[in-house]
Formats: structure tokens, sequence, C-alpha cells
């Protein structure tokens, strides 16, 4: 694989880049010269208007979709450029996800769910870090048990085990409490905010709930496919000021 490397310190970083879908008339710019950097450890929340481009920013971030011009970094890795092949090895070693539909396995035990990203990438398991991470979400008296076993709150705890284990560079998380009651909710957004504060993991997470940007370190406002502001150290309050003004 060719690799190229940038000095930035960023866990993942976009450089100008811009993504259109369709052509002429119905040609949509879903992303228009977009520059952004997230530091290593740190819970981002990504927030916007709906049709803003969050799920394209994340998904060209996360290498799910391509941009037209500009460059996207993974660690230290451009992956612009870079085949299907490639881009599929290189999110199982340095990409988590946790999404709204948990898309864990129905056939496999929470265990076999959670040691998936490993076995798919033939990396052994680092067992301290797997017993430290059970222990935090308090999975270990269900790591035998199935999705359909297990409450909602629980198959998004094996889905965050799955996305912490490997030690990616960066956890990507969509709407990841939208499927569930507000007290689990909480509780998974404080288990994000603690990953990123004592485990040192890099958090993206698209939004649209300002309670749940609020356990964020930061916020970034997107507006018609542009970067249009921040807020650092969010409050549910402060949040939705900032999308007020933005008349969203
Ligand atoms: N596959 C696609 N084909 C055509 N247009 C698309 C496609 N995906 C997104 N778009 C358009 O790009 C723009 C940004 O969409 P995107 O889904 O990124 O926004 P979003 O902020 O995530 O929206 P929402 O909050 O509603 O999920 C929208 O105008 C959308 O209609």
């Amino acid at each position: 694989m060719t690799t190229h490397t940038i000095t930035a310190p960023s866990a993942v970083a976009a450089q100008s880049i811009t993504k259109t879908y369709g052509t002429d008339d119905t040609q949509v710019t879903a992303l228009d010269d977009v520059s952004v950097a997230f530091h290593p450890g740190d819970f981002t929340a990504i927030m916007g208007p709906s049709g803003s481009g969050k799920s394209t920013l994340m998904h060209c971030l996360a290498g799910l979709d391509t941009v037209d011009s500009g460059q996207v970094a993974i660690g230290k890795t451009v992956i612009t450029g870079m085949s299907d092949h490639q881009l599929t090895i290189l999110r199982r070693k340095h990409v988590g996800f946790i999404f709204q539909a948990f898309n864990l396995v129905p056939t496999l035990s929470a265990r076999d769910n959670i040691l998936l990203p490993l076995d798919l990438a033939g990396t052994k398991v680092d067992q301290a870090w797997f017993d430290q991470i059970i222990e935090v979400l308090g999975l270990g008296d269900r790591l035998a048990h199935h999705p359909h076993e297990l409450s909602g709150g629980q198959q998004q705890r094996v889905a965050v085990a799955r996305a912490l284990l490997t030690r990616p560079d960066v956890v990507f998380a969509d709407e990841p409490t939208g499927a569930l009651d507000s007290a689990t909710g909480t509780e998974v957004l404080q288990l994000l905010a603690r990953s990123a504060r004592d485990m040192g993991q890099t958090i993206i997470m698209v939004t649209h709930d300002p309670h749940a940007a609020a356990y964020a370190d930061n916020v970034v406002l997107l507006k018609d496919g542009a970067i249009v502001g921040r807020v650092e150290d969010p409050t549910a309050d402060t949040v939705l000021a900032a999308l007020a003004e933005l008349g969203a």
C-alpha cells in the first residue's frame, strides 16, 4: 500500500474537501471547501440543520465516501485516492463505528460481536484492554448473550466496546442515542465522554440533539455544506443558541 504522511498531529483531518451529488440542475454541493482537524482524545459533535452535510462529512472523513477534491487523513495516512480494498483494511485497524441501529451480528454472542473487527483484521486481542473495556461498560455478565437477549442500551454498549477494542485513531458515532430511551442514551453518552477523557479516544459524533452534544468537548456547526462555527465546552443551552443563530 502506498501511504503518505502528513505532519499535523491530528487524529483526523480534512483539507479543502468538496463533495457534490448529481449533475447540472440537480447538482447539490453537500460539502463546500471544508477544512477541519480533530485532535487526539477530543470528543467532537457535528451539528447543523437537516441537509447541511453532516452525514456526508462523516462518511468522507471515515473513508466510506470519496471526495471530489481536497484531502482526508486518518492518523498520518492520507486516505484520499485509496482503493476500496485499501480503505477497508485501513478502516478495520484505524476506525471504529457506532450507529443508531447498533449493527450487531444477530447470530454472534456479545463477546464475538466485540471481537469481530479484530478477527477480521487478523489481530490478537489485548486481553487486559478487553477486560478494562468490559468492566467500564459493565458487560461482564452479558458476554455470552446474543443481541436479541440484550436491551437496547446493552446492545449499544456492545457496539461501543466493539468500536473501542481496536484502539482506533477515531470512533465515528452517528446518532448513537437515537434509538435509546433518554436514561440509556445518557449512559452511552457518559461512556463516550469517559472513553475520550480516560482512554484518550478521539470521537466524532453526528447528532441533532443539543443535550447529546453537551457531552462533547466541542461542537462543529455546519450549514449549507460549510463549517460556520464552533461551540467550545458546550452546554445544551449554548448549542441551542448557536443553532438558533443558524436558523436551524
Ligand atoms: N447520495 C446522495 N445523492 C444525492 N444527494 C445527496 C446524497 N446524499 C446526500 N445528498 C444531499 O447532500 C446534502 C447533504 O446531505 P447530508 O445527508 O450530508 O446532510 P445531513 O446534514 O446529514 O442531513 P440530515 O440531518 O437530514 O441527516 C443534502 O442536500 C442531501 O440531499
